[in-house]
């Protein structure tokens, strides 16, 4: 939709203070109400003629989007005019250019200002929610269209939560639609400004740009959800299998007392460390793809939800969890033939010891 500029500066009060609720690189953004409904008004810097890639860019490849787990356009705003400004002291007849766009209005903000270095101020299944729903809006720009749409700037400050604290993933001024596999990638002549922490050694090499991209920066993303904004300077003093533990272990301690039920909770918490790590690989070859990392976040969750198990999937559930108390997760059907119960009921209540579980298995 193209809204007119005086509408736009209608509801914001001539994008008043008082409406502004963030700035970044390239604008600043402002809160108004538009038919009933909340929005959010990007209103780019003016006069930045690099900038206006990005405007088109957002444009362009939002409006190709539809999916809940992404920001959605409303609309936006391009409007050419001639006015009188001061410069050097003289008053000069200039070309003034007012770029604005409109988005839904998210009331929880971005996702950066919940992760501290230490920490994420979210409770689990805030945080468990979040990764699955930005795995899933990756996974349909990367899979969903009908050509792959890189995002190149993937971060905790571009994901944003509405009042139902669902995440949607924002800021498009860098993405671009790309016709190839990571196999193929293409290099770009034009470096791009993004937050070096989320790029990966590729790019900052030889400019190489692919889906294994944004892979890199969602795998920098869960570990800050998980662990902080410092936690990968911790990883190097670790081995990976150090590293899941220190994490779930302090996924533990914070669970301790909740409602929830922990084992279940450490087995996710370990299942995100594991993928973030695979996505932070040096090599883009050896990061999983989204389609891999949805597929296995959701066959964990058919797992944990009672379906029949393979027991080739058992076995590696209980070779990564026989140190945890799962003898009143699991329920014997068969020998072939297993489910978890989250919520174990008092009737069936089945003791087995892990091992011998395994032995029954080979
Ligand atoms: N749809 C929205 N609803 C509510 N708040 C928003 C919305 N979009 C952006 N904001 C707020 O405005 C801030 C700045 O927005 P945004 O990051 O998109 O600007 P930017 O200029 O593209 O930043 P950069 O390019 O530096 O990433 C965000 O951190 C967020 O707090």
């Amino acid at each position: 939709m193209d809204f007119r500029l005086h509408l736009l500066e209608t509801i914001t009060d001539n994008f008043s203070d008082e409406q502004k609720v963030g700035s970044g690189g390239y604008a600043d953004v402002y809160r108004g109400v538009y038919n009933g409904e909340e929005i959010a008004l990007k209103r780019l810097h003016p006069l930045q003629l690099l900038d206006h890639w990005a405007f088109e860019n957002e444009v362009r490849n939002l409006l190709k989007v539809r999916h809940q787990n992404v920001v959605r356009l409303i609309g936006y705003c391009y409007d050419t005019h001639h006015k009188f400004v001061q410069h050097n002291g003289e008053l000069v007849f200039a070309k003034a250019m007012e770029r604005v766009l409109c988005f839904e209005y998210m009331q929880g903000g971005s996702l950066d200002k919940y992760i501290s270095d230490e920490s994420c101020d979210l409770d689990w299944p805030a945080c468990y929610k979040i990764i699955n729903a930005t795995c899933d809006g990756l996974n349909h720009l990367h899979n969903e269209q009908e050509r792959p749409i890189v995002h190149l700037d993937l971060n905790p400050a571009n994901i944003l939560l509405d009042k139902d604290m669902m995440a949607k993933i924002a800021g498009f001024g860098l993405s671009r639609q790309v016709d190839h596999t990571d196999t193929d990638d293409v290099r770009t002549e034009s470096r791009i400004a993004t937050t070096m922490r989320y790029v990966p050694p590729e790019y900052i090499d030889d400019g190489r740009i692919s889906e294994k991209f944004d892979v890199f920066s969602l795998g920098i993303t869960i570990l800050e959800i998980m662990a902080g904004r410092t936690a990968l300077s911790r990883y190097p003093e670790m081995s990976q299998e150090q590293f899941i533990e220190f994490v779930a272990e302090k996924w533990m301690e914070r669970l301790q007392g909740t409602l929830t039920s922990q084992e279940i909770d450490t087995i996710r918490v370990e299942m995100c460390v594991e993928i973030a790590l695979r996505c932070v690989e040096d090599d883009p070859h050896k990061r999983p793809s989204i389609k891999e990392i949805t597929n296995d976040l959701k066959e964990l969750e058919s797992e944990i939800e009672g379906m029949p198990l393979s027991s080739h999937r058992l076995k590696n559930l209980l070779a990564r969890y026989d140190r945890f108390s799962i003898d009143s997760l699991i329920i014997l059907h068969s020998s072939t033939n297993y489910s978890l119960c989250p919520e174990p009921s008092p009737f069936i209540h089945v003791y087995i010891d892990v091992h011998s579980v395994l032995r029954r298995l080979q």
